[in-house]
């Protein structure tokens, strides 16, 4: 599945009229299936429909004559100089006997729910003066809002808070990238050729469909040194020992992805954990000879991060660099080496490697995740909600996961759980796509059992029922498809 910038939804539409499909039906499909979702959620609750001129609006007026038709009560409210197909929406309306009155009479009652057809893909700039009041009044109603497509405003703010958001013909950045503003998310299908709606150009929506072919084949004759052995190579021994734990919940990681065996490589004195874990304690960061296939590297390293993975770099393998091992010099050593190396930046370290703010990285994590793979030219998994894969030209965006994995040692169960995947034989892009998505699986599936409360720990002991989800294709999508 593609993520959508709005001007790509348009142009899909665009194309679609260039053909000769009729767009005529695009909207009707939207409308009638936004009035679907509206039943399902509001059952015979009255509607307000608020609709702006353009097609959204148009939408709008579609899902208000649908209603009408089911004997739901609908009142009309709709800016002035409708065109094209929202002033054939607005004339069918008109038809059934419906008074449409000015938007500037907006008024609404408890009991009733508001439809957000304002604006839509269509909108330029932030909503001002009028649209921006009727905005916040609608928020302010506390009355359920079904947002049509886009709930109005977004990107930019204001924008109006929604209960439920449809989105039509495919999900678009905001719908993932501002959750919070959507409510809960439907995927309407509206009759959209499907080779415009799969544009290779565009960023993957992660799905089951997707991910699960890649979930590496356990055969029968399997043993612990044919699925794939890891290194975890990290911890930092100053004053005393510190960060000792990042290391230990990566073995952790990489044992509950399927990793036959974890060598462990820690500063000297570390409590051996877990037990299934062979250990070598070293002095200083450097590279015992180990029987891997795959490292994750930096966790818990401090000032040690950057010594860590040139000292890795030796093995020749594929690498998960983490935390204080994310330097451009580092990064720069590994692509010289043509060695497939995964860097798991947070939005922070991301920033620091670029040369940005925490806050730039997170208004566009997209093109953050873009131009650091770009510049180090390795695989990129930048953590956030959601999680962006980046590699070359390909951009994957992740749809699971929970605000309950904001929480320490969460970040070094991926690394580990990535590596594992890497060790198992998958290229960097896939590694990292898939354990990006079952750790944010374990999470959904953990959250939804103890709520907010995690420890990184219990992410990892997940793991196995996350992947057998996905093996039995029973992985519940983060939206709603009508
Ligand atoms: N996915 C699909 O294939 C389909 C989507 N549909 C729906 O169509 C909208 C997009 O419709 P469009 O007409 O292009 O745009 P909007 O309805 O979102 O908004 C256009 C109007 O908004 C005015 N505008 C723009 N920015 C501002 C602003 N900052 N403040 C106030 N007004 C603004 C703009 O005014 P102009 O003066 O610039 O003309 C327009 O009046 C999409 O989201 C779907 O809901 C179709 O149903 C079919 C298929
Ligand atoms: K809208």
């Amino acid at each position: 599945m593609r993520l959508f910038t709005p001007e790509a939804m348009r142009r899909a539409d665009e194309r679609a009229a260039e053909r000769g499909y009729p767009t005529l039906l695009l909207m009707e499909w939207a409308g009638m299936k936004a009035a679907r979702v509206y039943r399902a959620l509001f059952g015979e609750a009255p509607a307000v429909v608020l609709a702006g001129k353009g097609n959204n609006g148009g939408d709008g007026l579609v899902l208000a004559r649908h209603l009408l038709l089911e004997g739901v009560g609908v009142r009309v409210y709709a800016e002035e100089g409708q065109k094209g197909d929202a002033l054939l929406a607005l004339k069918a309306l008109l038809a059934h006997g419906v008074e449409v009155r000015p938007l500037e009479e907006a008024s609404w009652a408890e009991g009733e729910v508001l439809v957000d057809a304002l604006f839509g893909t269509g909108l330029k700039g932030p909503l001002m003066g009028f649209y921006a009041g009727l905005v916040e009044r609608m928020n302010a109603s506390r009355l359920p809002i079904l947002a049509l497509d886009l709930p109005s405003g977004l990107p930019h703010a204001p924008q109006v808070r929604a209960t439920a958001t449809v989105a039509f013909g495919g999900l678009k950045t905001p719908h993932l990238f501002q959750r919070e503003a959507c409510g809960r998310l439907f995927l309407a299908e509206i009759g959209l050729p499907k080779d415009l709606l799969e544009d290779s150009t565009l960023p993957e929506v992660a799905t089951l469909e997707a991910l699960r072919p890649l979930l590496p084949r356990r055969p029968l004759t399997a043993h612990k040194g044919s699925v794939g052995r890891v290194g975890v190579l990290g911890g930092y021994r100053g004053e005393g020992l510190l960060y000792a734990g990042a290391p230990l919940l990566a073995a952790l990681g990489a044992y509950r992805m399927g990793a036959g065996l974890v060598h462990l490589v820690l500063p000297e004195g570390h409590p051996p954990s877990p037990l299934e874990a062979v250990f070598h304690p070293v002095p200083a960061p450097s590279l015992p000879p180990l029987k891997v296939e795959a490292l994750a590297v930096g966790m818990g390293g401090g000032p040690w991060g950057a010594a860590w993975a040139l000292a890795a770099l030796e093995a020749g393998l594929p690498t998960v660099l983490d935390a204080d091992a994310l330097t451009l010099e580092v990064a720069e050593a590994y692509r010289r080496r043509g060695l497939p190396a995964v860097l798991t930046p947070h939005a922070g370290e991301a920033a620091r490697l670029l040369g940005t703010t925490p806050e730039a990285v997170a208004g566009d994590p997209l093109e953050a995740a873009r131009a650091l793979a770009e510049r180090t030219g390795l695989t990129v998994v930048l953590k956030g909600a959601p999680t962006v894969v980046a590699e070359g030209d390909r951009l994957s965006v992740n749809p699971t996961g929970h605000p309950a994995l904001a929480t320490g040692g969460t970040g070094d169960v991926l690394s580990g759980a990535i590596a594992a995947l890497l060790a198992a034989g998958l290229p960097p892009f896939e590694a990292a796509r898939l354990g990006v998505f079952l750790h944010g699986l374990a999470g959904d599936l953990l959250a939804e059992e103890k709520g907010i409360g995690l420890l990184a720990h219990e992410v990892a002991e997940a793991l196995p029922r996350a992947r057998r989800l996905l093996e039995e294709g029973r992985v519940p999508m983060p939206f709603g498809v009508v």
